[in-house]
């Protein structure tokens, strides 16, 4: 049945209506939105178009007939139905009630149904029912009621308050507001929102801010310290928007949360920041402070290192290589010498009298004249050789590729530049070298015996004269170890009993009397026999052991001539040598004195023999240490006179009692003419300045008489005695009566 044909049959259907309003009647049911049907006994009788649609059917037609049953949801919810609306439209009053009706697919909708009798007193007559589709109106007041739920949810149980304000005035909160700010339920709403800030100026503040970003209808954003209801404050970070932005009085929704805490964090981060970045900058300092004293430790410790590898290499006075520095050259040069057949040559060099200068003039004076004569003989050598300082005044040249003719020649030049003298301050100094040449591979095929034998050959040129250099021989090796052995027998003679004093009568020239004799030492060692003093007193000096072995010799004289005395056999005194060591020797006098006393001898009885050297140094101290001995009583003699580096002015200047005229121009007076001259002229002066004389050496009568002759005080020599033990001396002066002074003077 299609829809034309039901407005037809219900047309045709409405008895006595007059047409034209029937037909109207048709067109309302055909168009209207809602469907109809009118249902008689329970069965559809009469629906519109729209009624099928509702249900799922192709026309009103194919409802006819259908039961009204069958559009309820089941047969509990018709009676339902059908006992709510009964009553009501029973009494002639439309029924309305939604209900869920079942569409012929058995799909349920939501429709509002509104039912009446067609004839409240012909209930039988049926009813007609108005349906409306509230499908689309339920779901979307479904998904609105959700929605409203899930808003208020979001309202309550949001954790963040949510405030809504008109005009300032709070109109809505949620509970977290209300308990952030420690207020009871509904206790803000209605309240200005001033009762939440401290001040009136805050409060103006946050509204100023917000209320130009609202009435734009942006978002507002910021910070506010908000009081809670006991007074403490919070600061909450507020959102904002305007409910319509147009409408300023349907007020507008704010989001507060409470950021204290993160505040307070986030400040006690800043600070802890803050601490960190002090900390670390203080440990960046301090780290750069450790790293820059590192460097600076570092640099020290290479300078100190360099420094300590300087000092271990050379000589901290002068500049020069030291020893060790030397050997290491010195190993390269012997290698290279060796590999290429190269010479090469070692000079040992020692200053003369060096150690005067230190003793007279001071350390100060001697360092300074080291460091010049350093710069000399660097410059007198090529760049390749190597001056070494080895300590005092000892130095030693290597001069690789220098044969024997080389070497010389550096000697040579060597000796040159020291010629001019050094002016260290205000004193002007001479300073001459003696220096011993050795030659590799003869004198030596390693460093130690090459500088061995060119110190060897050193020690000759200093007894060559000094000032001078020499080869170094196999000869002087054997010497050399000599003087080695008696070095070493020298340490122990005297603690063994080796040495003895025998003495040497020394006789007036005028009357033949005995005036003194001299004291000689004698040393008997038991394997190397009778050693001269002429060989060993050298060695004593260099050694230093001329000083103890000087002392005992001092106290055996005095104590023999004591015993002399003692004995009444006529030895007016005793002379003893005293080496230029001994002599500088601080508090020399004194100990004379000393010794003196011991011995319970008086001061004149002694004679002290001094060579012309120990003034040669340091005129004015020997002078001084002179004129104490004298002050003493002690006499003073000049030994060897004529053979040193004698000065007239010596003799004025000292209190000189006698000088003995050297052996060697005693030895020739027969044959030199010269000596003879010598002697004489010696004897006059002395005469002259009235100090006494002796002939040293006197081994023959001419010697004797040419002595006498010249008027010399007295004669010493085997002539007159050989030198002899203390113990024969008496037995010597029985046979001499002349000199014990008991025979009349020949
Ligand atoms: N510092 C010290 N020097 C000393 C001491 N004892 C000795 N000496 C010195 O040693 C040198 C050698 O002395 P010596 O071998 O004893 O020779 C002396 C005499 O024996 C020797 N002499 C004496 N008369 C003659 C002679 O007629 N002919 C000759 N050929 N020799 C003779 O001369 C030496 C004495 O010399 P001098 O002392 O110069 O008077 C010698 O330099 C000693 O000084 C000592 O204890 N301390």
């Amino acid at each position: 049945m299609n829809d034309s044909l039901s407005s037809s049959v219900l047309l045709s259907e409405i008895d006595g209506a007059p047409h034209r309003t029937l037909q109207e009647l048709q067109a309302l049911l055909d168009n209207a939105g809602a469907g109809i049907v009118f249902i008689r006994e329970r069965q559809v009788v009469r629906c519109n178009a729209r009624f099928a649609q509702l249900f799922g059917y192709g026309s009103a037609a194919e409802l006819i007939g259908q039961r009204s049953e069958s559009f309820s949801l089941g047969r509990t919810a018709y009676r339902d139905l059908g006992r709510a609306a009964f009553p009501v439209i029973a009494e002639g009053k439309p029924y309305t009630t939604e209900r869920e009706m079942r569409r012929r697919d058995g799909r349920r909708f939501w429709a509002r149904l509104t039912g009446s009798l067609i004839n409240t007193a012909e209930p039988l007559d049926g009813a007609v029912w108005v349906i409306d589709d509230l499908d689309a109106q339920k779901t979307a007041q479904k998904q609105l009621e959700a929605a409203l739920w899930e808003k208020q949810t979001l309202f309550d149980h949001a954790m963040v308050g949510i405030v809504y304000l008109v005009d300032r005035q709070m109109t809505r909160c949620n509970s977290f507001f209300e308990s952030m700010l420690g207020y009871g339920p509904g206790e803000l709403t209605g309240c200005s929102t001033r009762l939440w800030y401290a001040s009136d100026a805050e409060w103006d503040d946050i509204s100023q801010r917000s209320q130009p970003v609202l009435q734009r209808g942006d978002s507002f954003a910021g910070e506010v310290s908000i009081c809670r209801k006991d007074g403490s404050q919070i600061v909450c970070e507020v959102r904002s928007r305007a409910l319509h932005p147009g409408k300023p009085e349907q007020g507008s929704l704010w989001t507060v949360m409470d950021v204290t805490e993160r505040r307070n964090a986030q400040a006690a981060v800043a600070q802890a920041q803050v601490r960190l970045a002090r900390l670390v900058q203080e440990r960046t300092r301090q780290l750069s402070e450790t790293v820059d004293s590192l460097h600076r430790e570092m640099e020290e410790r290479q300078v100190d290192r360099d420094r300590i590898h300087w000092l271990a290499h050379y000589d901290a006075l002068t500049g020069l290589p030291n020893r060790t520095l030397l050997a290491e050259r010195s190993r390269d040069a012997i290698a290279a010498a060796q590999q290429g057949g190269t010479p090469l040559a070692v000079v040992f060099l020692d200053l003369d009298h060096f150690k005067h200068v230190n003793d007279s003039l001071g350390h100060r004076v001697g360092d300074a004249l080291l460091v010049a004569i350093a710069e000399r003989l660097r410059a007198v050598v090529r760049d390749k050789d190597t001056v070494c300082r080895l300590g005092g005044d000892e130095f030693i040249l290597l001069l690789p590729g220098a044969n024997a003719h080389g070497a010389e020649r550096v000697a040579g030049k060597l000796l040159e530049a020291s010629k001019p003298p050094y002016q260290i301050g205000h004193h002007e100094l001479t300073m001459a070298p003696s220096m011993g040449i050795a030659m590799f591979p003869g004198d030596g095929a390693d460093f130690d015996t090459l500088t061995q034998s060119a110190d060897v050959a050193m020690y000759r040129a200093k007894q060559g004269g000094r000032n001078t250099y020499r080869f170094f021989t196999p000869e002087m090796q054997a010497q050399s170890a000599r003087a080695l052995t008696l070095e070493n027998a020298l340490r122990r003679a005297l603690e063994r009993e080796q040495f003895t004093l025998h003495y040497q009568p020394q006789v007036c020239l005028a009357s033949g009397r005995l005036r003194g004799v001299e004291a000689l030492l004698r040393w008997q060692h038991p394997e190397l026999g009778a050693i001269s003093p002429a060989e060993f007193i050298p060695l004593a000096e260099d050694s230093g052991q001329i000083l103890a072995i000087g002392d005992w010799v001092l106290r055996t004289a005095l104590a023999q001539l004591n015993t002399w005395q003692r004995a009444s056999h006529a030895v007016p005194g005793v002379a003893v040598n005293l080496s230029a060591v001994q002599f500088r020797q601080p508090g020399m006098p004194e100990r004379i004195r000393q010794m003196l006393a011991e011995a319970k001898l008086p001061a004149q009885v002694l004679e002290l023999e001094l060579t012309e050297g120990v003034a040669l140094d340091d005129p004015q101290a020997a002078s001084a240490t002179m004129d104490q001995l004298n002050a003493l009583g002690v006499r003073l003699a000049i030994d060897d006179f004529g053979t040193g580096y004698s000065s007239l002015s010596l003799l004025k200047r000292f209190p000189i009692h006698k000088l003995k005229i050297d052996q060697s121009f005693v030895r020739d007076l027969g044959e030199d003419a010269s000596d003879r001259a010598l002697v004489s002229a010696i004897v006059r002066m002395a005469q002259a300045l009235g100090i006494e004389t002796t002939g040293e050496g006197v081994e023959t009568p001419q010697q004797l008489a040419f002595l006498l002759e010249q008027g010399c005080t007295e004669a010493q020599g085997y002539f007159c005695a050989r030198p002899m033990p203390g113990d024969a001396l008496p037995g010597w002066l029985h046979a001499h009566p002349q000199a014990a002074g008991k025979a009349p003077v020949a």
